[in-house]
């Protein structure tokens, strides 16, 4: 961690934040195509990556670089820090980097970090824009040699063997649905899963995506895991929320070569998916699309949280 020098990262953002906003309890981190959720905050102070030290600069459309400081929800509010665009490992960044705006962010005072993301579909029951309460995942590059924890310890006060499986807080999610509720979303808009961390940034092969849904995963993308990682052993309660894009897993697969051409020899139709790709043209669309139902739940559930200690 000799490269990062928190000290000068803190200094340099509160220079340009007003104290009351300085020790946010509430951190986000906003998914592709969902920097609109900062919409939500009052009285926002915007910090620009370039001004601070230790923070890379996100290079992926949809994700903006600076970090919004402001309140969030009714009354007086609760104090929050949003990080527009994230770091992915696939833009050439070191995982120390990706996540070191999320220990930063503890170090400012955040307990509860929301973490989203847009991500594509697993399950074939789920349809492009339900929204995954995330409950567990699956990290191929933890299991084989990319875990964002490998290394020196950042802190000598974190355990050296994380404990991952109370990873992603329930007190958090029961509040996503108490949220939906309060809001009469339709059921069928929020779902539980299970998210599958790959490297990217090529999308899955339809063969890769039938190994990970077979492996037990709900949703698929290419974020937020080292972020979890990070921010539990920095002590935080995590909450995360995927924007389902796309599907990745089809029902009933794509249809053969064979099949396609036994059909027009027959003269009849093709029934079924021959072909389908996925751009992140689409991911961002879907993001505008339904990034206010993000948004309504990321409010409420931020009016929901008790005080912290109570
Ligand atoms: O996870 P976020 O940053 O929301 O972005 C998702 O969208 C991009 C692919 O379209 C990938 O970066 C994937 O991880
Ligand atoms: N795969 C990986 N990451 C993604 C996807 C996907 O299908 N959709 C959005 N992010």
């Amino acid at each position: 961690m000799a490269e990062f020098d928190f000290t000068a990262t803190l200094q340099a953002i509160n220079d340009q934040v007003p104290p009351a906003l300085q020790h946010p309890r509430v951190g986000i981190i906003c998914g592709s195509g969902l920097s609109g959720l900062a919409t939500s905050l009052r009285d926002t102070v915007f910090v620009s990556y370039d001004s601070i030290p230790g923070f890379a600069k996100s290079t992926v459309a949809g994700h903006k670089s600076s970090l919004a400081f402001g309140l969030m929800g009714t009354g007086d509010g609760v104090p929050v820090v949003a990080m527009l665009g994230r770091f992915h490992p696939y833009e050439g960044h070191k995982l120390s980097s990706v996540v070191y705006p999320v220990r930063v962010m503890a170090k400012m005072g955040v307990k509860d970090i929301f973490i989203t993301n847009a991500a594509g579909a697993l399950n074939p029951s789920l349809a492009v824009g339900t929204i995954v309460v995330v409950q567990d995942h699956i990290a191929l590059p933890n299991l084989t040699g990319m875990n964002p924890l490998l290394g020196p310890q950042t802190d000598p006060s974190h355990p050296r063997f994380l404990p991952l499986s109370d990873s992603y807080s329930r007190r958090l999610r029961k509040l996503v649905f108490h949220a939906a509720h309060s809001l009469s979303l339709p059921r069928d808009a929020l779902a539980e899963g299970t998210y599958a961390w790959v490297s990217g940034p090529t999308y899955e092969t339809p063969a890769e995506g039938r190994l990970l849904r077979a492996a037990g995963a709900d949703v698929v993308g290419m974020s937020t895991v080292p972020e979890v990682l990070a921010a539990r052993e920095e002590g935080m309660d995590v909450l995360v929320l995927s924007l389902v894009t796309n599907a990745v897993v089809i029902p009933g697969g794509y249809k053969s070569v064979r099949e396609e051409v036994e059909a027009e020899i027959a003269g009849k139709p093709i029934v079924g998916v021959v072909d389908e790709t996925i751009s992140h043209e689409e991911v961002l669309a879907v993001g505008s699309l339904k990034g206010d139902v993000m948004k309504s739940l990321v409010e409420k559930v931020a009016d929901l949280l008790h005080p912290v200690g109570v």
